[in-house]
């Protein structure tokens, strides 16, 4: 492919990346999975061009650009390098027309950078969101130590205890260690929230949002494989990824069981008043991770912000009932706003005075109302709240 016509393969699948961000359909990544598939001519340098032209323009644009051409102008204005390929040549786009305007750039719609700014994130902290987010793993501690570990790149070692970063771009799923189950990839900042569990062998566990399990596989490794750590969702489809996972970690201590959204407790009685800790990894907005979806900033609304908050506090009280006296219960959100942290958090706090704050001692991040919080800014993760409150016996 041409340059131009990289540039024009970029505008098309923007288009398809807007439309669907606006009617809550594909991700970005599967877009530009499905364009890659049924475009067989483009090679692999053509592809990670055109990606990075996709990525790069979703990046730029602050607000939801009309289309694609206009969101590859805005990135134009970053880099005038790619002016000169708007050519009109016979696969790239037609000539920059004198009228023409870029979109909006910024980091997300006005309206969303304004309750960022209220949750404490602008300036630079705002600016990072914008950033790429780097490729992090966790040795599995089930079968091996970052010690042990024989991995084919140099890998830093992070503040969790089994965390590396790794160069962007390594082929993790292709290397023997992971084939082998020691190790998974996972952002450092979900890797320092599973921490705030202080999960430990013997005790009763519930991974009550486990989705695919990604926690919850971390949550065994602490547990060393003994006692009990239950994995629930009410997404059969996620939950059912979690079993190979777990057989490839060897962890062999997840029981999953699928929840029936608003009966939740049904399924969960047995557990009622048992369990030593009970993680509630809440479905958000996932402003946290938008160096990974840079598209989600487009998904949002008032109306979705408002049902995250309902849903996260029904969870908090879900999770209340099923936790022994003495025992805990940890809030985690991949979000950066306070109407789904600090502010839930208090909420439960307010509605249940006979719970305790009792905020993590984590290796990274700040105090946000009675929690804690991991940024891209500050802490070169995922966007995280973490709380943890206890019940006293
Ligand atoms: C942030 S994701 C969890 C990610 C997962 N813990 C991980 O580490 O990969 C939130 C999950 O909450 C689940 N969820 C939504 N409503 C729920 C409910 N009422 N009860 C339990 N899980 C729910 C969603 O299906 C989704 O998988």
């Amino acid at each position: 492919m041409t340059p131009s016509a990289r540039v024009q393969a970029a505008i098309e699948i923007l288009d398809r990346v807007i439309a669907a961000a606006t009617a809550d359909g594909a991700p970005a990544d599967r877009i530009f999975a499905d364009w890659a598939r049924n475009n067989r001519y483009a090679g692999s340098k053509d592809r990670r061009a055109v990606r990075e032209l996709v990525y790069g323009a979703i990046r730029a644009c602050g607000p939801v650009p009309k289309t694609g051409r206009t969101a590859m102008l805005r990135l134009a204005e970053e880099d005038s390098a790619l002016k000169p390929l708007f050519d009109g040549s016979k696969y790239g786009p037609p000539a920059i027309g004198s009228r023409e305007t870029p979109a909006e750039g910024g980091v997300a719609p006005p309206w969303i950078e304004k309750q960022l700014a209220a949750s404490g994130i602008e300036g630079e902290a705002l600016a990072a969101m914008r950033g790429r987010a780097p490729l992090d793993i966790r040795v599995n501690a089930l079968k091996a130590s970052r010690e042990t570990c024989v991995l084919p790149e140099q890998a830093e070692h992070l503040a969790a205890p089994c965390a590396m970063r790794l160069p962007t771009g390594s082929h993790v799923d292709q290397w023997l260690a992971y084939r082998e189950g020691q190790i998974e990839v996972q952002d450092h900042g979900s890797q320092i929230a599973c921490l705030a569990a202080e999960a430990k062998p013997g005790e009763t566990v519930i991974d009550l949002c486990a989705g695919a399990g990604g926690k919850t596989l971390a949550l065994a490794a602490a547990m060393e494989n003994q006692g009990v750590l239950v994995a629930s969702d009410t997404d059969r489809g996620r939950l059912s990824k979690l079993a190979p996972r777990a057989e490839r970690a060897g962890a062999g201590v997840i029981r999953s069981i699928l929840l029936d959204p608003g009966k939740e407790l049904e399924a969960l009685e047995e557990f009622s008043g048992a369990a030593d800790c009970v993680f509630i990894d809440a479905p958000c907005s996932g402003t946290g991770t938008w160096r990974r979806k840079p598209e989600a900033k487009w998904r949002l609304s008032d109306s979705r912000l408002t049902r995250f908050a309902d849903i996260q506090d029904r969870l908090f009280d879900i999770a209340a009932h099923l936790v022994k006296p003495g025992g805990r219960l940890v809030f985690v959100t991949c979000s950066l706003l306070d109407a789904e942290g600090a502010d839930r958090f208090a909420s439960f706090l307010l509605r249940n005075p006979d719970w305790v704050a009792d905020p993590p001692d984590l290796p990274l991040g700040s105090a946000r109302g009675q929690g804690m919080r991991l940024t891209p800014y500050q802490d070169d993760t995922d966007g995280f709240f973490i709380a943890r409150a206890q019940l006293p016996c």
